[in-house]
């Protein structure tokens, strides 16, 4: 039987450390997977959750989709904001409808344009390729947090950031210029591990799209 695609495959699943994890947790557990009662307080990086036929690897959010892509998981959840900028080879699967925020540019607000800004963000790749979509050449400086200073120090003449509250920007004097896009988190698969354990990753699926529409998250 080994190899043949069957629903009691143990799935491999990339968690991103930080703000999304203890929602994405609970969210499994609404889903009706038991979760060990530890989960969202250990140091552990390797979590294994044999009810839930699941061993959860405690990535930096960044990295799931290179350890989905590369196949040491099945699949993963991370933030759209993180899909678009590492563009990687892996199948979006579900809108999870958690970490909700938009992408923006944002600037002070008596900001003036000049030739050739600068834009400091954490995700140079989205930002090139939205100001090379509006025609506008602009230097791209990347940074690694934080980002809301380098207009305040001069660093850079605008930013491209999330925003979730806009305290952030409200107490540092900044203001949200365009909307790039809108974030959630989704839950992504690796493309040979979708095909192997494809009754396993589909029924994930079905319960958390079935538990999402019956809360009215999606
Ligand atoms: N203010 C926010 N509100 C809602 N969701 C957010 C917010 N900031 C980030 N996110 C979402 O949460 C994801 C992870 O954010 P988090 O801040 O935990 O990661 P990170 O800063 O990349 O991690 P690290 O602090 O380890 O570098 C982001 O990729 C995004 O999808
Ligand atoms: O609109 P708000 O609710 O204020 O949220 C937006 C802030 O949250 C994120 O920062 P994060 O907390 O990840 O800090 P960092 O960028 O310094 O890592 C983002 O980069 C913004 O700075």
């Amino acid at each position: 039987m080994s190899g043949e695609a069957s629903g009691h495959d143990i799935l491999k699943v990339a968690m991103p450390k930080g703000r999304i994890y203890k929602q994405a947790s609970k969210l499994f557990r609404e889903a009706g997977l038991t979760i060990p009662e530890d989960f969202d307080d250990t140091r552990k990086l390797i979590i294994e959750a044999p009810e839930a036929r699941m061993v959860f690897i405690m990535a930096k959010p960044v990295d799931v989709p290179t350890y989905v892509e590369y196949g040491v998981a099945d699949i993963g959840i991370v933030g759209k904001d993180v899909l678009m900028e590492e563009n990687k080879d892996v199948y979006e699967l579900l809108d999870l409808g958690i970490a909700r925020c938009r992408m923006s540019v944002i600037g002070l607000p008596d900001w003036k344009p000049v030739i050739n800004p600068r834009v400091a963000t954490k995700y140079p790749n989205v930002a090139s390729q939205y100001f090379r979509e509006q025609g506008q050449q602009v230097e791209v400086i990347k940074l690694n947090g934080s980002i809301e200073l380098a207009p305040l120090i001069g660093l850079a003449d605008r930013i491209v950031d999330m925003v979730e509250t806009g305290q952030t920007l409200r107490e540092n004097g900044l203001v949200e210029m365009e909307t790039i896009f809108g974030i959630t988190s989704r839950l992504i698969a690796n493309r040979v591990s979708y095909r192997m354990k494809n009754e396993s990753i589909q029924s994930l699926c079905d319960r958390l799209q079935q538990m999402l529409t019956a809360k009215g998250l999606v």
